[in-house]
């Protein structure tokens, strides 16, 4: 059998898999409500989501993967770990082929526990994470970046991509998840409006993007 995803890598993502699956209910019940359209208004609450794994679904993240592999992407940046699903699924589609991911993460504590997954993937060498705020972290990121992949707090889609921008080589490709919240409309509107210099086209809730120069 072929394999994708390595070993190492997969067992892990299983781990994940399963503890967002229990964590779900949970996030739903803190902010009081399981209205689509509720859950999707207004910024969401740093503080209150904080502990949350609000991660890619397996799908998603295999997405992420084939995105990452199929352009043969070399220097990747996520804005927004979590616990790692999402970071998993790209670094293994950098890893043995010389690419690289850079990503980051706020909370104190998911930092910690990203530090223990990453070492327990065997990714050490593949993953960056910078921790603290990505709108100070990635400051200094080295370009070129070829893939960037928003999933932080959403109203920070539009900072970070601008903080960025004078290093995402022509061809980049940005992933924005969550794109139908209501606190990514300025993010959406940039990156659909004329001078964004991108072509862009959304698909359920993800906004898919590349930079054309
Ligand atoms: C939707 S979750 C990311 C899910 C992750 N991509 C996954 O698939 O597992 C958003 C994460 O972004 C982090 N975050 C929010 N604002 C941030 C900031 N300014 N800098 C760094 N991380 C931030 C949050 O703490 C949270 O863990």
């Amino acid at each position: 059998m072929v394999q994708t995803i390595p070993a190492g890598i997969a067992k892990v993502l299983d781990r994940l898999h399963t503890e967002a699956a229990e964590d779900a209910g949970r996030w739903q019940a803190r902010v009081g409500t399981t209205d689509p359209a509720t859950l999707k208004a207004g910024g969401g609450d740093l503080v209150r989501l904080g502990e949350f794994y609000l991660a890619v679904t397996p799908d998603e993240g295999r997405l992420l993967h084939i995105l990452a592999r199929t352009k043969g992407a070399a220097n990747v940046v996520e804005f927004g770990a979590s616990y790692g699903l999402s970071s998993l699924y790209l670094a293994a589609a950098l890893t043995g082929r010389g690419g690289r991911l850079t990503t980051t993460e706020v909370h104190p504590d998911k930092c910690a526990a990203l530090r223990q997954t990453f070492d327990e993937a065997g990714v050490t060498d593949t993953v960056t994470l910078l921790e603290g705020d990505a709108r100070e972290t990635l400051a200094d990121v080295e370009g070129p970046i070829d893939m960037l992949v928003l999933d932080g707090w959403k109203s920070m889609y539009l900072p970070v991509h601008d903080l960025l921008r004078p290093r995402l080589a022509p061809g980049c490709l940005i992933v924005a998840d969550n794109i139908d919240h209501e606190a990514a409309a300025d993010y959406l509107a940039f990156v659909r409006g004329p001078d964004s210099g991108m072509m862009t086209t959304v698909i359920g809730d993800l906004a898919l993007s590349y930079v054309v120069q």
